[in-house]
């Protein structure tokens, strides 16, 4: 479990996180959202414990990250993979990250084996690419076995094989009961890996949903076609539904639920040549949310 409450900091004088409160719970996998620029990887730092904040909290397991005993064994962190120049390989560089945090060297070749990366072991992890030391980090996130998972920006350069793999681990971790937190400015990367999505905007909270939840939200309506569009129309309104015609013949409705306007439709022997819900995409949901979030949209001039 992850809270984090009032969360503040301030970089020469700008507010980059600014008041954030939200928890995160076990067994689901939370995407952590927003434009470059929103103050993910500052609260991330926050919450690990490399960056102080300027009002408010940041605890795992109610504890801040400071005070936990034999930290790796609670938190699991990838933050920056990108940056990890080691000229020792692999299997010495997770090693000596076991030793020094007490963990047993048997852990190293179960945390490659987890990351798929045995046959690499050997290999400075200089040479590596980006996806493999992505992986090499995910590794030694998992060295100390934690509950707490916090990964940031983890499928950023990735190709699509990697990126499969990590939604598939990530899943597999939130379902054993781990708490998973992963950043990402992409909502299209959220969709198909998260369960529940906290977007934020300029370091405040925007939105603190489920994808599931935020899919119905943005629902709209259900397009109807039927060759006695007068007749229905009038049989919708009855039952209270809004509906428009479109320019191409459709009704859309608004109101009751796809089922429910096809058995409206069957009762009163309407012919229907088409009934589907007009769902529009969390991406679309996601960019209408932070428009007036991003520092970086290009194309206006503030
Ligand atoms: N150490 C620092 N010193 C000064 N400003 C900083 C520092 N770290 C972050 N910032 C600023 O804080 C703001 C938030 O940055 P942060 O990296 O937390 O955003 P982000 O949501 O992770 O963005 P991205 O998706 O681009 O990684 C930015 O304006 C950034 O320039």
């Amino acid at each position: 479990m992850i809270e984090i409450e009032d969360l503040t900091k301030r970089y020469r004088g700008k507010t980059v996180v600014d008041r954030l409160s939200f928890d995160v719970k076990p067994g689901a996998v939370t995407g952590f959202l927003g434009p470059n620029g929103a103050g993910k990887t500052s609260t991330l730092r926050m919450l690990l414990g490399l960056a102080r904040p300027d009002g408010g909290t940041a605890l795992i397991g109610g504890r801040r990250y400071a005070d936990l005993d034999r930290p790796l064994c609670h938190v699991g962190a990838l933050i920056d993979a990108g940056s990890m120049h080691s000229g020792r390989s692999a299997r010495a560089h997770l090693t000596a990250l076991a030793a020094a945090n007490g963990i047993s060297r048997d852990r190293v070749g179960q945390v490659l084996d987890i990351v798929g990366m045995e046959s690499q072991a050997g290999a400075r992890v200089g040479k590596f690419s980006l996806g493999m030391r992505q992986r090499i980090g995910i590794a030694a996130a998992l060295l100390g076995d934690p509950s707490v998972l916090i990964l940031d920006e983890p499928i950023n350069g990735l190709d699509p094989d990697g990126v499969r793999w990590i939604r598939e681990l990530l899943r597999g971790l939130a379902s054993e009961g781990r708490t998973v937190l992963l950043s990402s400015h992409l909502m299209s990367e959220m969709e198909l890996t998260a369960d529940r999505l906290v977007i934020i905007g300029r370091g405040a909270m925007i939105a603190d949903t489920s994808v599931a939840e935020l899919a119905a939200e943005y629902s709209q309506g259900v397009s109807v076609r039927t060759p006695q569009a007068g007749e229905f129309t009038e049989a919708l309104s009855r039952i209270g539904a809004q509906v428009r015609a479109t320019s191409d013949g459709a009704l859309i409705v608004t109101g009751p639920t796809a089922p429910q306007i096809a058995e409206l439709a069957a009762g009163a022997g309407i012919v229907l040549h088409e009934v589907s819900s007009q769902k529009s995409t969390l991406e679309d949901a996601y960019m209408r949310l932070t428009a007036d979030a991003s520092e970086f949209r290009g194309g206006v001039t503030r």
